[in-house]
């Protein structure tokens, strides 16, 4: 039996190759409104109209194929067959964006140049006919010699006429007049082919040139992204409310419902002290982490995401990076190991190592539980202004925390060991289009199964061996069963060095287990608190907000929140900067630098707090 076929799709970025990708094998690739979301090959299955399995792979965006950044020299290498144990995709369909054809077609040239059996998929032809701009798909075939066609990967039009023209691809070899062509020739082609395939156009971007005026505006834009971002951060705490207190109830109940179930056991108290409060007090913040991404993908989606790295582009040059490193260091709000994989579409290599080694500063959603149980305990739910509430201020406050300490470092790194000035911005802006709620809801769901598989896995497991360490040996009369347990007498060793920051033996004892993830600083904090209760049963009722608030003060509350902005607390980001820079010296470096601001910066508040009498 021969091989399967395999089928590559390449192009510009942004033109929705992964959109197409996703819809041919029924794959949830990332697709966002901004060039460079895929730096990374993806295969999945497709079955063509024939009945013939293929491999199909979707690939980074790029601008030709002689790369500039490690995500193109991906897409570059596997077209040529150069992919370490990788065979050389069979068919190539190039992902044109029709609304923005003249540019893509340059691209399309040399991709047909290699004289592969090609089809082109003149994809978003939605966006272009809402511009006014009617094509001919014909024409098009006819100047590039192979077939067109025209196609909506997000609403699924023209999927099958796609299939069957990959299905009957055949061997094709480029004539002279295109392996011949040069750059430039290559642009004054794309722009006759363009202009020969237009059967109408009727100028109509006016509304959305209107928009870029103000969203572009230097005064005006920064302007509404502060704005947007506040209403993110208040509607974090706001509209979560009454979810959060749904799911406490829940995890409060079956908490009884197993104390009273169940004799008395250890098995008993795994369940309820380690499972059961620990799991269930990072549980309860997924209506946060929910609604903070229910508004990054809408911004993703929109296409704004985009004009804020335009915006942003200054400040950041200001520090030496380029609007480049923006995507990357968007990403790692979500989390840092996307984020860091992101750098791959940066081009120069100092610019993307400073992206790298600053892009746990970016807060990632596995510090939300930490920020959200510690203001709920200790800043009043009040409003400052008009609806204007401070516990959202608070947590926007260390966002932007995160985001200053970083250009902070970003500035010292770019002039001493990442050496280089900053480069121009050069990302072209996408459409404005409208969020569509099936893809929100596919991104909403991803983002929260992450959260709950990590809750199921990462973060249970590591709650119920820091259970049975506080739970061992047992304590003797009189005594405090954490003050005797492994667990306790461990962090006693830790608790001396992070005491002068102003931790107590508790914090200390939740930084260990925090380094596999952040949020089981919470879950650690909830089990600590439910195994010093011991029998006492207001104690054990008690929620975590409330154990928090009786045994911490403000200050120790403050140092910990900013202990948490800097500290490099998790060791999947340790381990893919190794490996995205190529050994231990940068990512060591990270660690060191990390933990050295996050004590300092942890010092500082506690003892200016303390100083200001709070
Ligand atoms: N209106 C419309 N939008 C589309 C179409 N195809 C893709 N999109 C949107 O265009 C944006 C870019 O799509 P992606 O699939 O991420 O593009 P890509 O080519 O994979 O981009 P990179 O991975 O950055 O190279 C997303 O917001 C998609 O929802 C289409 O046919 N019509
Ligand atoms: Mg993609």
């Amino acid at each position: 039996m021969s091989r399967q076929r395999k089928i590559a799709l390449v192009g510009n970025p942004n033109a929705g190759k992964s959109a197409l990708f996703n819809a041919l094998t029924g794959a949830r690739q990332k697709i966002a409104n901004y060039p460079g979301v895929t730096v990374e090959r993806k295969s999945g299955r497709f079955v063509l109209p024939t009945g013939e399995p293929v491999e199909m792979t979707d690939l980074p965006g790029a601008y030709g194929l002689d790369f500039t950044s490690p995500d193109e020299e991906v897409t570059a290498k596997v077209i040529a067959g150069m992919f370490p144990g990788e065979a050389a995709p069979d068919v190539l369909v190039v992902v044109l964006d029709a609304s923005n054809l003249e540019q893509h077609l340059v691209f399309a040239q040399e991709l047909l140049a290699l004289g592969k059996p090609t089809v082109v998929a003149l994809n978003m032809v939605d966006l272009a006919e809402r511009d006014g701009l009617v094509l001919d798909a014909a024409v098009l075939a006819e100047e590039l010699g192979v077939p067109v066609i025209p196609t909506v990967a997000v609403r699924r039009r023209g999927l099958a006429e796609l299939g069957e023209a990959i299905a009957s691809a055949g061997e094709r070899h480029a004539g002279p007049a295109l392996t011949d062509l040069g750059a430039t020739e290559r642009r004054v082609a794309a722009h006759a082919m363009a202009s020969a395939a237009v059967l109408s156009e009727s100028k109509s971007h006016r509304l959305h040139a209107s928009l870029d005026k103000v969203l572009l505006n230097p005064w005006a834009g920064p302007l509404v992204l502060l704005a947007v971002l506040f209403v993110v951060f208040q509607a974090v705490f706001a509209w979560a409310a009454p979810f959060q207190d749904g799911i406490e109830t829940g995890v409060g109940a079956l908490h009884d419902a197993v104390q009273g179930a169940l004799p008395e056991s250890l098995l008993r108290d795994l369940l309820t002290e380690g499972v059961i409060s620990g799991v269930g007090s990072v549980i309860v913040f997924l209506p946060q982490i929910i609604i903070l991404f229910a508004f990054i993908l809408a911004m993703e989606a929109s296409g704004y995401m985009a004009r804020a790295a335009f915006l942003m582009d200054r400040m950041m040059a200001s520090v030496g990076l380029s609007g480049r490193s923006f995507i990357p260091l968007l990403s790692s709000f979500a989390c840092a190991i996307p984020g860091i994989m992101a750098t791959r579409s940066i081009t120069d290599p100092k610019d993307r190592l400073t992206t790298i080694l600053i892009a746990p500063l970016m807060t990632c959603s596995a510090r939300l539980p930490v920020y959200a149980v510690i203001i709920a305990a200790f800043i009043p739910n009040t409003n400052v202004w008009a609806g204007i509430g401070l516990q959202g201020l608070v947590l926007l406050a260390l966002y932007i925390a995160g985001v200053v300490g970083a250009m902070g470092v970003a500035l010292l790194l770019r002039r001493t060991v990442a050496k280089g000035g900053a480069s121009g911005f050069i990302m072209e802006m996408p459409k404005y289009q409208m969020p569509r709620l099936k893809d929100m809801a596919i991104g909403l769901w991803q983002r929260a199964w992450i959260f709950l598989r990590r809750a199921g896995t990462v973060i249970f497991t590591v709650t119920v061996v820091l259970w049975i360490m506080l739970s061992f040996p047992k304590a003797g009369p009189g005594e405090n069963q954490v003050d005797a347990s492994i667990a306790g007498k461990v962090a006693n060793g830790l608790a001396v060095i992070v005491a002068p920051i102003g931790f107590d033996r508790d914090m200390a004892l939740a930084l260990i287990p925090a380094m596999a993830a952040r949020e089981v600083a919470v879950s650690s904090l909830a089990t600590t608190y439910a195994v010093a209760a011991g029998d006492d049963e207001e104690e054990q009722a008690a929620e975590l907000g409330d154990q928090i608030k009786a045994r911490w003060t403000l200050p120790m509350a403050l140092a910990f929140l900013a202990w948490f902005v800097f500290a490099p607390q998790c060791m999947s980001t340790i381990a893919v900067v190794r490996r995205e820079t190529n050994g231990w010296k940068w990512a060591s470096f990270m660690l060191l630098y990390l933990f050295g601001l996050a004590y300092l910066a942890a010092g500082a508040t506690y003892w200016i707090a303390v100083a200001a009498g709070l």
